[in-house]
């Protein structure tokens, strides 16, 4: 088997199975509507990042079935009939998607992705899209947080040993880097999407020399414009540092710098602070102090908040892996179908009133106040509903408790739904990494802080229009009749 990645059959049974329903009943070319978003924030976090477009992209473009992928489909207990098959084989996208940007900061109960297409091809791509989408926004988001509490630092991704496998490594590396992050440990991810790239070295280097000064002095000689010496293998302040002072000292008789040494071990915030009053007093000001070991968001904010002097933090196992929290659970979900040449809402119901979903054609605007700048509420509308396209008097109000509401008429619109497939055709001009980058800073610049917090964060509102309200209130009770 070749693993020259062909992602068609990237998918779960069920949605080969519906689509052969669907063609043998004939209706497999009827339109149908889905809507991808997730209901609950990861890591309590007022906001997400969202990312996975591209892959989402490349993904679609490449569709194809193949003769592997079609032998294998024929071999299923299922016993599909060969006519199908014979469709599959001439099965391209080749409808409508609209989605959010990557690096665009999102919420709950919002689509970030809608799929207009003939119901075999959207029921196709579901498994992937979610797949990509909920891991890459899962990872952006958490290397948000992580940038949050250390806006100033170098910001290393160190986790590919620990990451739930190649893809994994290299998509996340590429979701820190688009929200914050300043490089990657992971050569791959840098040639692939041009992440800058960083290495230090590893207890094995120190470990294969007779002394810790050899090895110190042996890395600096080989590499002398990138020394960063890992100081802990045996005793950090005792024995790391006093080396690493005297290799720096080394490459200054040579005309160089060394650029700083690595903790690994240990009360990170006291020895940091005492390797920083070493280097000091032995003139070495500029060598700069990098940490790792098993970091997140929580224990840099504890670190700095301990005086710590660390430059740089090396991010591994938890960011990569999401630890604390290593799902989001976006869903994709039926909103409208075609019955008689139009499109009809549906609905699903469900007694968790956060599992109803919302019926219709929808899109979503960020509502930005014009006085200040900032953004208000999301607002979903009905597609065609042109008095928020049109910026006329609009009210808002939150659908659990529609009583509180506001009107606002002094606001900018901005469609978060960007087209990207149209007739199956690219149309999207997919932006760099560095533009992926600095529109996610820009951003974060439209919230109040309130919602960007880390701890305790306001929720911000993501409101429905009043017809879409309206109509989701019609179809539940069209539903308890
Ligand atoms: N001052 C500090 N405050 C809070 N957490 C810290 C501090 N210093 C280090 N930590 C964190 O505490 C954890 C310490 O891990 P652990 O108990 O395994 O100790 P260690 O120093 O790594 O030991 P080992 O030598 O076995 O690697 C790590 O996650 C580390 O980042
Ligand atoms: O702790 P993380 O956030 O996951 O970051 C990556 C870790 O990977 C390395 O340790 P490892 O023990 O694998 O190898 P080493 O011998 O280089 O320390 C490195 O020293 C970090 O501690
Ligand atoms: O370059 C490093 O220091 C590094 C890279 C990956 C994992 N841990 C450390």
């Amino acid at each position: 088997m070749s693993m020259d990645a062909n992602l068609t059959l990237h998918t779960d049974k069920y949605q080969i199975n519906m689509m052969y329903a669907h063609w043998g009943h004939g209706t497999h070319l009827h339109r149908a509507v889905f809507d991808v978003y997730f209901r609950k924030l990861p890591f309590g976090n007022g906001f997400a990042v969202c990312a996975g477009l591209e892959r989402i992209v490349d993904y679609v473009r490449n569709l194809r079935f193949g003769e592997e992928e079609l032998a294998y489909l024929a071999e299923q207990e299922e016993a599909y009939a060969p006519d199908f098959l014979e469709a599959l084989r001439q099965f391209k996208f080749t409808g409508d998607i609209y989605a959010v940007p990557e690096g665009t900061v999102v919420f709950p109960g919002e689509p970030l992705i809608r799929v207009e297409a003939a119901v075999m091809e959207a029921q196709l791509i579901e498994t992937a899209v979610l797949n990509f989408l909920n891991y890459q926004t899962l990872i952006a988001t958490k290397a948000a947080r992580t940038k949050q509490v250390a806006p100033n630092d170098m910001l290393l991704e160190f986790g590919t040993r620990r990451a739930q496998e190649a893809d994994a490594a290299i998509w996340g590396a590429r979701a820190a880097y688009l929200a914050g992050f300043d490089a990657t440990s992971n050569l791959r991810a840098g040639m692939l999407f041009g992440i800058p790239t960083k290495g230090t070295h590893a207890h094995a280097w120190v470990q294969s020399h007779d002394s810790e000064a050899n090895a110190f002095e042996r890395y600096a000689a080989a590499l002398p414009d990138q020394v960063t010496l890992l100081v802990d293998t045996y005793d950090t302040l005792k024995s790391g540092l006093p080396n690493a002072i005297r290799t720096a000292r080394w490459l200054e008789a040579r005309g160089k710098r060394m650029q700083a040494i690595r903790l690994d071990s240990g009360d990170l915030a006291y020895l940091s602070i005492k390797a920083r009053e070493m280097l000091d007093a032995a003139g070495l000001p500029y060598v700069k102090i990098v940490a790792s070991n098993d970091l997140d968001e929580h224990i840099i904010f504890n670190l700095k908040a301990q005086g710590a002097r660390i430059d740089a933090w090396g991010v591994g196992t938890q960011l990569i892996t999401a630890g604390d929290q290593p799902a989001l659970g976006g869903v994709y979900k039926l909103v409208a179908r075609e019955k008689d040449g139009d499109f009809v809402p549906v609905i699903k119901i469900s007694g968790n009133p956060e599992k109803v979903t919302t019926p219709g054609v929808k899109d979503v605007y960020r509502i930005v106040n014009q006085q200040t700048g900032k953004a208000e509420a999301d607002y979903i509308a009905l597609k065609g509903e042109t008095d928020v396209s049109q910026g006329e008097r609009i009210k808002l109000f939150d659908p659990v408790h529609p009583y509180i509401h506001k009107y606002v008429e002094d606001y900018e619109a901005l469609p978060l739904l960007q087209p990207i497939f149209q007739g199956g055709a690219l149309v999207y001009k997919l932006p760099t990494l560095a533009q992926i980058r600095e529109y996610h800073r820009e951003q974060l610049a439209l919230f109040w802080p309130e919602y960007l917090r880390k701890l305790n964060p306001e929720s911000y509102p993501v409101d429905l229009s009043t017809a879409a309200w309206e109509l989701k209130m019609s179809l539940i009770e069209q539903h308890r009749k």
